[in-house]
């Protein structure tokens, strides 16, 4: 007998109060008598007064790094994707960025069923688009798309696909099996030694400039390009007003292109550089304040689709060193729905139902996911997250569950808890605590941080 859960009075996307039953796997029933269609086993009937508590479907994070094979020092699968379900994720896509490369369809394969029998939440590995990222050779995007993990999203994140004949092939395959590419914007040439945006902060501090045009060049000759071949693209951690207006261009012009912003880029700028705390090393960097209010403007108005993590774990060894020798990443997998709520909530640019739009349906639909992203109804999979956005919190990053602490938000008080998150109706997350012992309907028991040998 499986545990059924009732939340009792809570509010489906911030709108009227009523009680959710999560039961089988599904959404089994919504109303005042939700509770009445329980099976009669009270012991198995978990209830949850929810009131003044938000129900969203289950976030999907379109771009997280796991770091597993390779970095498992940073993260692994498992620490990840318990981050990723403490953080409401019940599905999220592993860049392709690790040591080997998912480049072939046995890595995505491998990186997919460890995803599958840690059961924190859904793993969709990115493939390369280049053979070992290295923006010479298509990688085998046919082979990843057929392989059990069936790949749609492809990208050579950390490195921008910079040759535009590489970049139109991958176009041009991809859009065969509705797949979509996936760009790290950033011209090479323009950034090289570049440390962090280039303006009136890094000439006052005396860091190299990465200027926002080396994004919006790239991010204008791919919407072309797309244009051209009429496939479809996905723009990576947008970050400049430039880069917006380019994209809502794109899209008034009927072009395919989808574009996401990260949690942080909504939210800092490149003043935090000044201290020369490396956890703000970033690519891309953090920018202006004119860029965050256009990237908040974009989310808001629809132009850029969805909000991803782009959750970059690094040891310590790789972070706690002068600027210039740290490496590029944040996490953010555990404060993301905090920040966007912060941000596009509690300042009223956004609804509750905005939310579950581009932390959820649009990422799913973007990632052609089947199961995920979809609306609260009775005889949907339960993939589901509770927020009770009352709550506050400071952030601890050594109480959190990534593996790593280069969170950008240290110190920070941030409103909204995740309460609970169920994965196919099996609570990954109960009263803001991870289930590592918990029996499982579906998918396996999750298993505890620490790495799992296949
Ligand atoms: N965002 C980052 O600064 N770093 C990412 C790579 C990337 O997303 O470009 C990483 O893999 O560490
Ligand atoms: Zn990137
Ligand atoms: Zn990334």
């Amino acid at each position: 007998m499986t545990t059924q859960y009732l939340l009792k009075d809570v509010a489906p996307l911030g709108g009227d109060r009523t009680d959710v039953l999560v039961a089988g796997g599904l959404v089994a029933a919504i109303g005042a008598g939700a509770g009445d269609a329980a099976e009669n086993a009270p012991d198995d009937l978990h209830v949850i007064d929810a009131t003044g508590m938000v129900l969203l479907p289950g976030l999907v994070d379109l771009h997280t790094h796991l770091r597993e094979p390779g970095r498992e020092d940073a993260e692994t699968i498992v620490s990840g994707t318990r981050a990723a379900a403490v953080g409401g994720f019940t599905a999220v896509h592993a860049m392709a960025n690790t040591t080997p490369t998912q480049d072939t369809a046995g890595v995505v394969e491998q990186v997919w069923r460890i995803g599958r029998e840690a059961g924190w939440t859904d793993v969709h590995p990115v493939g390369a688009v280049s053979v070992g990222l290295e923006g010479q050779h298509l990688a085998e995007l046919g082979a990843m798309a057929d392989s059990a993990a069936r790949v749609r999203v492809f990208s050579d994140d950390g490195k921008c696909v910079h040759d535009p004949v590489l970049m139109r092939r991958a176009l041009e395959y991809t859009k065969a099996f509705d797949g979509v590419v996936a760009q790290h914007a950033q011209e090479p040439r323009l950034t090289e030694g570049a440390q962090m945006h280039e303006g009136v902060v890094s000439a006052e501090i005396g860091l190299a400039g990465w200027p926002a045009v080396a994004e919006e060049a790239i991010i204008a000759r791919d919407v072309l390009l797309a244009e051209h071949v009429g496939a479809r693209l996905h723009v990576c951690h947008l970050s400049t007003a430039g880069s917006v207006e380019i994209v809502r261009w794109a899209k008034s012009r009927g072009i395919d292109v989808t574009a996401e912003v990260t949690p942080h880029h909504l939210v800092l700028t490149d003043e935090e550089a000044r201290g020369y705390d490396p956890v703000f090393k970033v690519n891309p960097p953090l920018r202006t304040q004119a860029d965050v209010d256009a990237v908040r403007e974009g989310l808001a108005d629809g132009t850029i689709d969805i909000v991803a993590t782009d959750h970059a774990p690094h040891t310590r060894e790789d972070k706690d060193c002068e600027w210039a020798a740290a490496a590029f990443g944040m996490t953010g997998l555990e404060t993301a729905l905090s920040v966007v709520q912060q941000t596009m909530v509690d300042t009223g640019r956004m609804t509750w139902a905005d939310v579950a739009r581009v932390l959820s349906e649009n990422p799913a639909r973007i990632g052609r996911l089947d199961g995920q992203g979809r609306a609260i109804a009775v005889g949907e999979p339960a993939n589901l997250v509770l927020v009770d956005p009352d709550a506050r919190r400071v952030v601890v990053p050594e109480e959190q569950a990534t593996a790593s602490t280069n969170s950008p938000m240290r110190g920070r008080e941030l409103p909204g808890r995740v309460v609970a998150t169920f994965l196919r109706g099996r609570a990954t997350v109960l009263d803001g605590v991870p289930q590592d012992d918990r029996s499982s309907t579906a998918g396996g028991t999750p298993r505890a941080a620490g790495r799992v040998t296949p």
